[in-house]
């Protein structure tokens, strides 16, 4: 099976330095992989290290074993050794990572957050900035608001912004931070019909859901955090 991203034996402790630089092992030996067109859910209990084997596979914490391989122009990067240009090449064209809270950068338009991953890859403005307010759109955020910086947005509606720039850019693997954590009934349905679609034309995609009604309708299967003691 050929797989969007992989990773092999990966590892990964915090290290305290105001306490006597304690240790703290949060991975160990994780081996998880996701296929195009599959979603996979991040289960186990709460500090088990979902989020961070999450900001791993984003490059956001540096893996300190193991491999993090993901499917890049056609071939299996190893982002937990590549530089940070092909890391930063890799975030532009191939990985997207829908947080769960919004970056507000001042005085930007929700518009030209959504439509900045497309412009970055190449796409012309105006296409970009059309099919940044059509997702908006769909996620039932008025025009009038497509203007305006989050900064004063409600938490749902800067959650519905994230989404948007993530599910915008169509990126071939999707890591996705609780989506609906934020979101009313209404917009949870549709953010599992963006799932359903970005699998549809082959995404893989890794999520969090905390909300089991949503991780059973999208997921394809589980794969399990364990705290390292409980796994040992
Ligand atoms: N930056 C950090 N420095 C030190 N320890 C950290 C750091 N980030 C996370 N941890 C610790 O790592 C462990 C895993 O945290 P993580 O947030 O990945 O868990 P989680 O499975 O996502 O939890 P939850 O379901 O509650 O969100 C926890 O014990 C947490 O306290």
């Amino acid at each position: 099976m050929s797989y969007s991203l992989a990773t092999e034996g990966l590892g990964k402790s915090f290290t305290l330095h105001l306490q006597n630089a304690t240790a703290i092992p949060v991975l160990e030996g994780v081996d998880l992989s996701v296929a195009a067109g599959e979603c996979v859910a991040l289960s186990g209990p709460s500090g088990a290290g979902k989020s961070t084997l999450m900001r791993c596979l984003y490059g956001n914490y540096g893996a300190e074993r193991g491999r993090i391989l993901l499917r890049h122009r056609g071939e299996m990067l190893d982002l937990a050794s590549a530089p940070a240009r092909v890391v930063i090449e890799a975030r532009r064209e191939t990985i997207g990572y829908v947080s769960q809270f919004l970056r507000v950068i001042p005085r930007v338009s929700s518009l030209a957050i959504v439509a900045e991953p497309l412009i970055a890859r190449g796409v012309a403005p105006a296409e970009a900035e059309a099919r940044a307010a059509s997702l908006l759109t769909r996620l039932n955020m008025a025009p009038r608001l497509h203007a305006l910086p989050p900064a004063t947005f409600s938490g749902g509606e800067q959650q519905r912004v994230n989404l948007a720039r993530g599910f915008a850019a169509e990126y071939p693997v999707l890591l996705l931070d609780e989506p609906t954590a934020s979101l009313d009934a209404a917009n949870r349905e549709i953010v599992i019909t963006l799932i359903a679609e970005a699998k549809g034309r082959g995404a893989a995609i890794i999520g969090i859901f905390h909300d089991t009604e949503v991780r059973d309708r999208v997921a394809d299967r589980l794969f399990t955090v364990l705290p390292i003691a409980d796994a040992a």
